[in-house]
């Protein structure tokens, strides 16, 4: 079985309901058809059902089970109103302007359906670009009880692959924190580590990355990573964490041997965390396109409650990746 058949099965096994607010994209149509048919989750498009139901139509997928809330007629647009207020009114945000926000924009209607209980997660970003998508899911739903930073990770699926877990990584972060500072990256560590343990299921081996080995270059980049590591072992001393590492001396055993003897980590990690966000979403894509790896993200770590974002570049099947991911991440809230 597949990494993500393995993650549709625990879907299914406990279904959760999962907004799409992208309805004028042909690719959310087509997935939710499949979520439905495969069972993974329950769906709600948000949108003109009619227009909805013209799209599913000339594209011939059948969204019968889908369902669909139209935000000027939704019977609870004016609790989502109060919500929305009240969330974020020491921002600024008056009653007028949420209503108006919740009639035309999907995005942060979706978020409020999920800040509400009403949904259990929310995916999007197909056709929005992730500051977009991100912004209202972290001002309304903000950062899980104890957690300071939310981050963003892929998980990636590598084709004929003997490292990581057989072929399977966590990358963090690719998607949201742009330049995190030390401390930021220890945490980016930390929460990588809870969500590879409960998404893959094994034990996080987690390789700081850098263009240095143990001290083969100096620069202000690598002394980064260097102070990293050390606030990685002292705040969080349960992790199976080294640095810095460059990338052929965290997976490959033969150059982990000879750049980095001794490190517990060094030659084993699956999970690699990224120094800035130009290495991180550079490093994915490189990954996903040239070595034909399944890439399910960027998925959310860290906040209150799932809500994941998909490149714009995505497949239909990723994003039915990506809502099984967010089915089985609501599971364990
Ligand atoms: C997501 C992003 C838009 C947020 O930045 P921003 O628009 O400047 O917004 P702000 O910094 O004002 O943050 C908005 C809110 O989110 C919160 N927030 C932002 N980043 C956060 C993080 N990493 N963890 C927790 N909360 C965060 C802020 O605290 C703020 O909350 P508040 O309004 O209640 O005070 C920005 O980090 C970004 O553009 N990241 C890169 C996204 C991207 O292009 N990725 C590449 C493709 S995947
Ligand atoms: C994750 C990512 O790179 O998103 P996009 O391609 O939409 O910018």
């Amino acid at each position: 079985m597949s990494y993500i058949d393995i993650i549709k099965e625990k879907a299914r096994s406990d279904r959760k309901t999962i907004v799409l607010p992208e309805t004028n994209d042909k690719r959310t149509l087509i997935a939710a058809s499949h979520i439905i048919e495969e069972g993974i989750a329950n769906i709600i498009m948000v949108g003109n059902e009619e227009k909805i139901m013209d799209g599913a139509g000339w594209l011939e997928v059948d969204l019968t089970g889908v369902r669909v809330i139209d935000p000027t007629k939704c019977e609870k647009l004016d609790e989502y109103v109060q919500l929305l207020y009240e969330t974020r009114k020491h921002k600024g945000m008056t009653p007028e302007k949420a209503r108006q926000i919740l009639l035309t924009d999907n995005m942060t209607f979706g978020v409020i359906m999920v800040k509400a209980n009403d949904a259990d997660g929310m995916v999007a970003g197909a056709c929005h670009a992730t500051a977009d998508t991100l912004r209202p899911a972290l001002q309304i739903l903000k950062t899980a009880p104890g957690v300071k930073l939310v981050s963003g990770f892929f998980i990636l699926d590598v084709p004929n692959c003997e490292y990581g877990e057989h072929g399977t990584f966590l990358f963090a972060d690719c998607g949201l924190n742009q330049d995190p500072t030390a401390e930021e990256l220890a945490a980016i560590a930390d929460t990588s580590a809870k969500s590879f343990k409960t998404l893959v299921g094994a034990k996080p081996i987690i390789a700081m990355l850098s263009h240095s080995t143990k001290g083969s270059a100096k620069h202000p980049l690598v002394d980064k990573v260097v102070k990293a590591v050390e606030i990685a072992h002292e705040q969080y001393p349960g992790l199976t964490l080294d640095g810095e590492l460059q990338t052929d001396a965290a997976i490959v055993p033969s150059v982990a041997k000879s750049k980095a003897p001794g490190s517990e980590v060094a030659g084993k990690a699956n999970v690699l965390i990224f120094p800035n966000l130009d290495c991180g979403n550079i490093g994915y894509k490189l990954v996903q396109r040239l070595a034909k790896a399944e890439a399910y993200g960027p998925m959310l770590q860290g906040i209150a409650k799932p809500v994941n974002d998909l490149s714009r570049g995505c497949s239909w099947e990723d994003i039915v990746g990506v809502v099984a991911l967010t089915a089985v991440q609501a599971q364990l809230m």
